[in-house]
């Protein structure tokens, strides 16, 4: 099949080149030339793992190209084409509501490229009422052309097997069933190669319910770590243990384990903008006292920044001033070099503003990091940036940060404090290395 990505970010270009493997003949447009480039020379924007191997398969086959002119998918007609639309959907600028005019510019970029039978799948994250709208746009100007609402539930750091193996696969389809059965096969033929292992799920749903399913899930993941994460403030109050709590509860399957990690909270390009704009558009439709729980969970989030702000300046006897501390993370999670909304960095320019010399190391997202955070001090490797801390601070949890030796690390630094924003190191080896230990929602010992 022939197919279009509009938008070669963390999702598109992850996407583009997925479905090139599943046989596809794809084209990944994108406004930003530097990833263009990059892409065009099969080399990944961005660290995710198995998508530079990925992408110089799918490029050496010749099915995946890149290009920033969208004149590039002008056709015949004599087949469909199946155009994607992965682009941005941030949060506006002093507001909580999601900015769409990303989605909008694509998809009115392909109008004059579109033909009757093509069909336009919308992937990114937008606010419900979204797809009928642009369902409208689109066949007023090109009658017989299609759309349909596709959410994407990838997380970085595994997006290449979420997109080659998803849980499962949610089509909103139009109200009218003759277009919404042309535009289910069209999908399924998308999606043969994943829809074939016979384990997927394929829902479909109207429009309204598609982009629905993508908001709510993600709302539900930021409640499930905000949940964790109020318990830890409660357990932290009752010399209690978050670990162990969380473990506990997670044995009831109807809790489960996953998305009780409690510490520094959830950031990303997703869950802190997603809930907002959730709550904005309920707003909107007059719904929104159903989502009022939604401001509980940012703002318990949120304070678990300050929170760890407050325990490094009580490690350090209540000043930063003088002091050095050493950051070990700079990504919202480990697995990426994205730093939107990453709590880490935040933490960081935090102690920073407050006159601590600080010093962050990441395995991946230092690049990402100096370029926003200019201020902050960085170094590549752990031993160089915690030469001479008075406090270590994990607040992305590495596997390589998980595997540091603390004794060794122990002849580094000038004094022995180690602080777990994400409860990923072992207690008590840190402690029998002499260390003091603190975590988040953990008793003080
Ligand atoms: N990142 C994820 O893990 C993930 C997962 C599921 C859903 N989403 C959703 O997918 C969307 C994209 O997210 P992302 O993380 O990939 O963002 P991103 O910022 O990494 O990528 C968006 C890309 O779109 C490009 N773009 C903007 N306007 C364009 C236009 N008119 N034509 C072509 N390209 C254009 C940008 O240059 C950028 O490269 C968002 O709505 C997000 O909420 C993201
Ligand atoms: O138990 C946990 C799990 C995660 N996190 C944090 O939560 C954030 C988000 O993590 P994760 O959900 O794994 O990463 P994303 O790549 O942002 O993926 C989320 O956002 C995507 C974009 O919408 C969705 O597609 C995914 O399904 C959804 O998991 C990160 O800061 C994590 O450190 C915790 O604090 N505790």
């Amino acid at each position: 099949m022939r197919l279009s990505v509009m938008g070669c970010g963390y999702l598109g270009a992850v996407h583009a080149a997925c479905m090139a493997d599943f046989g596809h003949e794809v084209i990944g447009v994108d406004v930003d030339e530097r990833k263009i480039a990059d892409l065009t020379r099969a080399k990944a924007p961005f660290f995710e793992p198995g998508l530079p191997e990925l992408l110089q398969r799918a490029m050496d086959s010749g099915r995946l190209s890149f290009t920033t002119d969208v004149a590039a998918l002008a056709h015949d007609g004599a087949a469909p084409t199946v155009h994607f639309i992965c682009v941005g959907t941030p949060q506006r600028a002093g507001e909580f509501a999601a900015d769409t005019t990303y989605v909008d510019a694509a998809v009115r970029a392909l109008l004059p490229y579109l033909r009757p039978g093509d069909l336009v799948v919308g992937k990114s994250t937008v606010p419900v009422g979204t797809a009928a709208r642009l369902a409208a746009m689109i066949s007023e100007a090109v009658p017989g052309a299609m759309l349909a609402w596709n959410p994407e539930f990838l997380r970085e750091g595994h997006a290449v097997q979420d997109t080659q193996r998803p849980d499962r696969i949610v089509y909103g389809l139009p109200a009218d069933p003759d277009e919404a059965a042309r535009t289910k096969a069209l999908l399924d033929e998308v999606y043969a190669n994943p829809i074939a292992t016979g384990t997927i799920p394929v829902l479909t749903s109207d429009y309204a319910t598609a982009e629905l399913v993508k908001t709510a899930a993600n709302a539900f993941l930021a409640t499930k770590i905000s949940f964790i994460n109020a318990m830890a403030e409660v357990c932290e109050a009752a010399g209690a243990d978050v670990s162990a709590l969380a473990a506990a509860i997670g044995h009831d399957e109807r809790i489960g384990p996953k998305f009780l990690g409690a510490g520094l909270g959830f950031g990303g390009g997703c869950l802190p903008k997603d809930i907002r704009a959730f709550m904005a558009r309920a707003g909107e439709l007059g719904a929104d006292q159903a989502l009022t729980f939604l401001r509980e969970v940012d703002a318990i989030n949120m304070r678990r920044r300050t929170r760890m702000v407050d325990l490094a300046r009580e490690v350090l006897h209540g000043t930063f001033l003088g002091r050095k501390v050493a950051v070990l993370g700079a990504a919202f999670k480990p697995e990426s070099d994205d730093i939107r909304d990453s709590p880490a960095l935040n933490v960081a320019a935090q102690i920073r503003l407050q006159g601590a010399e600080v010093v962050v190391t990441d395995p991946a997202a230092l690049e990402n990091a100096r370029r926003a955070w200019p201020d902050l001090h960085y170094e590549d490797k752990v031993e160089v940036a915690c030469d001479g801390a008075d406090v270590v601070l994990l607040l992305t949890e590495w596997k390589q940060y998980k595997a540091i030796d603390p004794a060794q690390l122990a002849g580094i630094v000038r004094a022995r404090n180690v602080l777990d924003g994400r409860n990923a190191l072992d207690p008590q080896a840190w402690r029998a290395a002499g260390w003091t230990y603190r975590a988040l929602g953990r008793p003080r010992v």
